[in-house]
């Protein structure tokens, strides 16, 4: 089987969110590469915590004692109890899934009405699910497609799509250049060239972590540019055109022009960079301001899973 599934940026493209059936019901969740629980909202949690968000009505079994306590890089979380129901995504059925059933959700998620859950996609290894771990959807799928890979296509500033199963040539320019991938984290983790240490490829983290010397290299070209400790990184005068940055990964190299990396305003015509310092998380992460730029394969074809880069 193949399918294909529309990424729609929510504001600033702070994240992207696609339909999902579970149960008969549709959810709009964040597909995320940097995590590997579904979890949703759900009537257990208190009415005020769940409002305006669409809750999971245990439609499924429900897996007696089973628990899930999860918490993100970015500090948000979530915990809850644990379902098995049938999940659709872009037209590819997984038959028994765990849905995780939030009983409880950080401010952060509470506070986002777009957003009723997310849907990890790194290794099933990191699953939160206790007493026995959970597999992702695409790890419950991968078997049933017509390849054992999915492709992230996100946009700036606009719809773009994950693809099942297929590679879309449509979707990108030039070839595809493969690199491996390192699974003892859990996360689609890679190595690239003039970024030193590890990175990895994140479709729920917003921005483009690298180390402090990447970082201090690029703004040294924006006039505007400094870092501002009470925002947490560098700010810039929204009317300053940015220059392109551009990474080489593996045989090929991407470019992210400089537009994309004006995240967005802070404070009057004050902007928040794109690229900002991985210093004090442990790796790099290239999140959506990179791939938003890219065509990215997530490819288990092969004995040892890879990444896929081309520019979109
Ligand atoms: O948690 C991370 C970073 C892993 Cl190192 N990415 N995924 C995510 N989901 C919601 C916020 N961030």
């Amino acid at each position: 089987s193949t399918g294909s599934v529309s990424a729609s940026p929510e504001s600033y493209d702070e994240s992207y969110l696609i339909p999902v059936s579970i149960g008969g019901t549709t959810f709009h969740l964040d597909l995320d590469t940097g995590s590997s629980d579904l979890w949703v909202f759900s009537t257990q949690q208190p009415a005020s915590q769940r409002s305006g968000h669409t809750a999971y009505k245990q439609t499924g079994t429900k897996k007696s004692g089973y628990t899930w306590n999860i918490s993100y890089g970015d500090g948000s979380g979530a915990k809850g109890d644990v379902y098995v129901d049938k999940v659709v995504v872009g037209g590819v059925t997984a038959t028994s899934q765990a849905v995780e059933a939030a009983t409880s959700v950080s401010s952060s998620f509470t506070s986002d009405t777009d957003n009723d859950g997310l849907i990890g996609a790194a290794f099933s290894s990191i699953n939160t699910v206790s007493p026995q771990q959970q597999l992702t959807f695409f790890d419950n799928v991968k078997n049933s497609l017509s390849q054992k890979l999915f492709a992230a296509r996100l946009r700036y500033h606009t719809a773009g799509t994950y693809d099942y199963g297929y590679i879309d040539s449509s979707k990108y320019s030039g070839s595809i250049h493969y690199v491996p991938v390192n699974t003892a984290n859990g996360f689609w983790e890679f190595t690239a060239s003039g970024v030193s240490g590890s990175s990895i490829a994140d479709t729920g983290t917003t921005l483009l972590y690298i180390p402090d010397s990447n970082v201090d290299a690029y703004y040294a070209n924006v006039d505007s540019a400094s870092y501002d400790s009470s925002q947490g990184g560098y700010t810039f005068d929204c009317d300053e055109s940015l220059p392109d940055w551009t990474v080489t990964i593996g045989s090929g190299s991407i470019t992210v022009p400089g537009e994309y990396i004006n995240f967005a305003p802070v404070s009057g015509n004050t902007c928040f960079g794109g690229i900002q310092s991985s210093d004090g998380i442990g790796f790099n992460i290239f999140g959506d301001i990179f791939l938003k730029a890219t065509y990215t394969v997530f490819d288990q074809t092969q004995s040892s899973p890879r990444l896929g880069f081309a520019q979109g």
